[in-house]
This record gives C-alpha cells, structure tokens and sequence, in this order.
C-alpha cells in the first residue's frame, strides 16, 4: 500500500521531502527493519527512537514518522504523536482485523491471565477457533508465540491480530494492562466485551496513586463503542463486590453485566464450598442456575470463573456449555500448581506478586491446611517498591514460617530489595536467603508431615532476571529436584 492511503487516516500532519513510497512492511525497532518499510520513530522511556532514523533508513526503510523533521532523504510523516499515529496506520495498514475478530479485553490487577484462559476454554469446548494474548503467551490454534510485554505494542498487537484473522480465528481473549492502556498500545483496537477483574495495589512506581491507577483501567471500558448499532453490540462486564466498578461504569457508554459473590449482580455465585482441590457454587443469571464444580480452588477462582462465564454467556454459550466446560478445565499453569513427587507434605507453585493475591492464596491455603504454612517469597526489581514491606507484612502474617528471597531483582541489588521487604516483617519466623534456589531447598528441607509450601511470585516463569541477565529459573523444577534431592 502507498504511503498516501496510510496517512489518510490521520487527522493533520505535515510531510519531509514529499514522495509516495509504496509501504511493504511497518516497523517500530529500527533493528527489524525490512527493505520497503515504514519506521515509526517512538520517544521510549530508555531510548529515543528518532536517533536511530538514519539506521533504519540504511537498513531499506522508504519512508519514517516521526514528531520532528530528520536528516534523511526519504518521507518523513510529521506528527504530534508517533505512538499515536503507529496505532491508527497499523489497524488501517492491516486492515482493520479487530473489527473481523470477536475481541474480549480482560483488565484488572489480579485475575487476568486465569480469566482469558477460561474465556478461551469455555468458547473452544463450544466450537470456536480461539485465540489468546497475555503475559504467558499470544497463542492461538495451537501456536504459542512468546511475548515480551502482557500486552503488546498496537503495531505487534494489529499484526497478531491480522495473522488471527488469516488463519481463521474466530474470537481473542486478551489480558489488558494498565501500562498498555495508559501508552495507547490498544488504540486501533476494537474491543466487543470488556472485562473488569478487581483493583488492589500494583504498579504505583508508574501510576502513581491508586486513583491514577483505577483511572488507567477505566480507560479499556471509555474505548468501549461509545453509540452502537444493534449488530455489533459492545457490553462491559464488572465485579460489583469491588468498589471500583462504580468508577468504571461513570466511563463507559455500553450497557453493563454485573457479577459477583456478595452484592446483587446479574450474575451470581452462591452455596460456595471450597476445598483443598477446588470449589464449587451456584450460578445464577435472571432464571437460569447451574451448579458449578471446578477444580481451581479459592474465592478467588469462583470470581475469575464468573468473570469468564459472564464473557462466554454474552458471546452466545449457555449456562449449562460454560458449567460443563468449567468442570473440565486443568487450571493454568503455575497459577496454584501442585508439585506433587510423592513427599509428606504439599509444594504449590503460584504467581502471587501483589499483596492482595499473596493474601488470598494465603488465606486459601489456611483454610484446608492440615499442618504449618510456609512462604518462599520475593518482590520484583524495577518494580512498584511499596508493596515490598506490605507482602512481607502479609506472608509474616498468615504464614508459620517465611523465606524471603529473590524474585526478579532487575537490575536493581537484590538485598536492597529484600532490606525493603524486611521492613515489613513482623508475626511469623523468618529467614532471608537471596539465592532463590537455596530458598526453595531450604523450605523444602525444613518440610514437616503435612506441611504447606508455597512458593509465590514467579508462577509459569521459566527465568529469573538478575543483572539484566535472564537465567534459566523455573519454580516447578526447582521444587521437584529439591524434593528428589533432599526427600526422597
Ligand atoms: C515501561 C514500559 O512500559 N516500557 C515499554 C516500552 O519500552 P521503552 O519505552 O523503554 O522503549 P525504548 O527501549 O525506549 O525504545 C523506544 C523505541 O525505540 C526503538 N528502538 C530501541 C532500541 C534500538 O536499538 N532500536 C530501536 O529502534 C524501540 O523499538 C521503540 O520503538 O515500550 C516497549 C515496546 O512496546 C515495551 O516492551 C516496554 O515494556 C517493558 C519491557 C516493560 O517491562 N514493561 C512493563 C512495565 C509492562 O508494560 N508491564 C505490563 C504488565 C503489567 C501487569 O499487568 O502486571 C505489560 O503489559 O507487559
Ligand atoms: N480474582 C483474583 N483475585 C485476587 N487474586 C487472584 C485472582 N485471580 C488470581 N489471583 C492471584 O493472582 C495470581 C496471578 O493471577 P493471574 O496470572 O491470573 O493474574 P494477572 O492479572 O494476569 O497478573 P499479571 O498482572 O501479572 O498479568 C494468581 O497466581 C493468584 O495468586
Ligand atoms: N506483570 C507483572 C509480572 C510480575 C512478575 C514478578 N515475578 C516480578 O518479576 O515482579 C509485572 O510486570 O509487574
Ligand atoms: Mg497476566
């Protein structure tokens, strides 16, 4: 496609050294950069994307937006947002594949990846070709494509998007980040239903406040069709037993289904029993009930659950379908997964990195445990330093005993982290061992008959990042061989 088609989609810019290239590809890393592209020049928080124009145009680009005038021979598309401008061409260059797709947007701080994987469960079990986007992967028919970020840049998010459409994917569940929403990567993406897990504490190292924070989640359901035509029916989907679903509804314009536990909604759990394996509980919507059985335990797995089925039941699957499928799911990896090698005691592996997923899981594990709790627990470099001492004070808390390791120390010094954490410790014994894999051991030395270990915050990770460096790291495996080692 000719430059002059891409740039008739934006509103106002001026152009450099006027030509009409024909537009073979559309790059964002000048690195990537193909012969016959069009790079987009980004200002990034580390690096500022105009000073690698001159790169990108040796490597074959024919054409560059950027938000000033550079000293190249080719087009240079001029504009107040580059970011802005790569999420409206990309959607236009790749023809609009949101609107072919059935796209549900899953936000929230705890819940997202279990969501989109339930979402997906209950549509591919009722005949959908599905696809899904997320901090584990962007997978779709069975294709697992690794990812950087939960949510990907709009130009990569238009071109998974498009490869979808090609290969015939019907509808995408797709975690929606804070960050994404606050940097526009989901502009040009069209959403059909949009999902609101809960709010806790998270990510105030780039938010702020949690009202900055609540105010970037509203943000997925103001994109949602504001005036629709009855065919194409946009619908928000909100937790009502948490508060900040009063903030969501004021910014969206589709019409709203409610869930929830203990406050009036549209759809409701209710007769909720949790056990060591999982839960099981009513739904119910207007007149229909269907009992529910599931093996994710938790009252955090019956929220997740109403979430996805609310999504499923408003993408056209019955109650009975989405009860069905439930019953049938294997739960996601390293989200309360068991290590099991025969030992005396229980090892779950699970991807709690915020004070309220660490408490419930906690607490989850409080109310089956037989013997004494203990937590392998760390906090993430690079990252939100507040909720440090306040996971510590909750392991501290609800645990008998508390490991404090390392968890990804990015490039900052994990003992600095760890002394942050310390300060927020009180209640239970506790060791702190920075080396992840001694942690793990010793916890699992330690083990008494009947004993719960839980090893929080890396989840389904397969790397652990020190120095900038990823090394080979996975929890499941570490525990396994520990227990090999020192049990068996
Ligand atoms: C803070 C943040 O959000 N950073 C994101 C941002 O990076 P950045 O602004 O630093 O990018 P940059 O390195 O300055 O590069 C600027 C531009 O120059 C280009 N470049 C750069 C280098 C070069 O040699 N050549 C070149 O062309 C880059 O391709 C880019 O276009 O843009 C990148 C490209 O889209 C993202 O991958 C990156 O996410 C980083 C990896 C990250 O860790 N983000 C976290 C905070 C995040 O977004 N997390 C949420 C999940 C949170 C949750 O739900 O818990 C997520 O959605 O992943
Ligand atoms: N609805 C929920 N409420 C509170 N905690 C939850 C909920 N669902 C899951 N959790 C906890 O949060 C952890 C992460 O779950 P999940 O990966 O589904 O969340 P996420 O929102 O995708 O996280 P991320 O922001 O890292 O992508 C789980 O391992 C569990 O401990
Ligand atoms: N999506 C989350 C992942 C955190 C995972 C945890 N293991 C860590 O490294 O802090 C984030 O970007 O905050
Ligand atoms: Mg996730």
């Amino acid at each position: 496609m000719h430059l002059s088609k891409l740039t008739n989609h934006l509103p106002s810019f001026t152009i450099q050294n006027d030509a009409d290239p024909f537009i073979h590809s559309l790059h964002m890393d000048h690195r990537e950069v193909a012969a016959g592209s069009l790079f987009f020049c980004i200002k990034g928080y580390t690096v500022d994307g105009h000073d690698f124009a001159e790169k990108a145009v040796a490597n074959g680009a024919v054409a560059l937006v950027a938000e000033k005038e550079l000293d190249v021979s080719v087009p240079v598309v001029i504009v107040r947002s580059s970011k802005r401008a790569m999420a409206v061409m990309s959607s236009f260059f790749y023809d609009f594949p949101t609107a072919k797709l059935k796209l549900i947007g899953v936000t929230g701080t705890n819940g997202k990846t279990t969501t989109t994987h339930l979402i997906d469960k209950i549509l591919r079990d009722s005949g959908r070709k599905t696809g899904i986007i997320g901090t584990m992967y962007t997978k779709y028919l069975d294709k697992e494509i690794p990812v950087k970020n939960t949510t990907p840049e709009s130009l990569v998010l238009q071109q998974h998007f498009s490869k979808m459409v090609t290969e015939g994917v019907e509808t995408v569940a797709m975690e929606v980040s804070s960050h994404a929403l606050v940097q526009g990567r989901v502009h040009g993406t069209q959403f059909d239903i949009a999902v609101f897990t809960n709010l806790s504490q998270d990510h105030l190292d780039f938010h702020g406040t949690m009202e900055n924070y609540a105010q970037a989640k509203g943000l997925l359901f103001a994109q949602l069709g504001n005036g629709y035509h009855p065919a194409n029916q946009p619908f928000a989907v909100l937790n009502v037993d948490d508060n900040v679903h009063l903030q969501l509804e004021t910014m969206t314009a589709a019409p709203i289904l409610t869930y929830g536990i203990h406050r009036e909604a549209d759809m409701m759990a209710s007769d909720v029993q949790i056990d060591e394996r999982g839960a099981a509980f009513t739904m119910t919507l207007g007149e229909e009930h269907v009992r529910v059985t599931m093996p994710m335990t938790g009252m955090f797995s019956v929220y997740n659950a109403l979430a996805a089925s609310s999504a499923a039941y408003l993408s056209g699957v019955s109650l009975q379908a989405i009860a069905a499928s439930l019953s049938a799911t294997s739960g996601v990896s390293g989200r309360f997964e068991r290590v099991e090698v025969n030992q005396p005691f229980h090892v779950i592996v699970d991807y709690a990195h915020t004070p309220d997923s660490l408490e419930n899981v906690l607490r989850t594990i409080r109310e089956f445990a037989k013997g004494r709790i203990s937590v392998v627990v760390g906090c993430g470099g690079d990252r939100d330093k507040t909720k440090r001492p306040v996971m510590a004070s909750i392991a501290g808390k609800l645990a008998d005993y508390v490991y404090l390791t390392s968890d990804n120390p990015r490039s900052e010094d994990p003992l600095a982290i760890l002394q942050d954490m310390e300060q927020g410790m009180s209640g239970s014994d506790y060791k702190v061992i920075v080396d992840r894999k001694e942690a793990i051991y010793e916890a699992i030395r330690h083990a008494e008959t009947d004993e719960v270990v839980l090893i929080a915050g890396k989840g389904h990770e397969t790397y652990q990042t020190i120095g900038g460096v990823n090394h080979h790291f996975d929890d499941r495996l570490v525990a396994k061989e520990a227990v090999k080692e020192c049990r068996t």
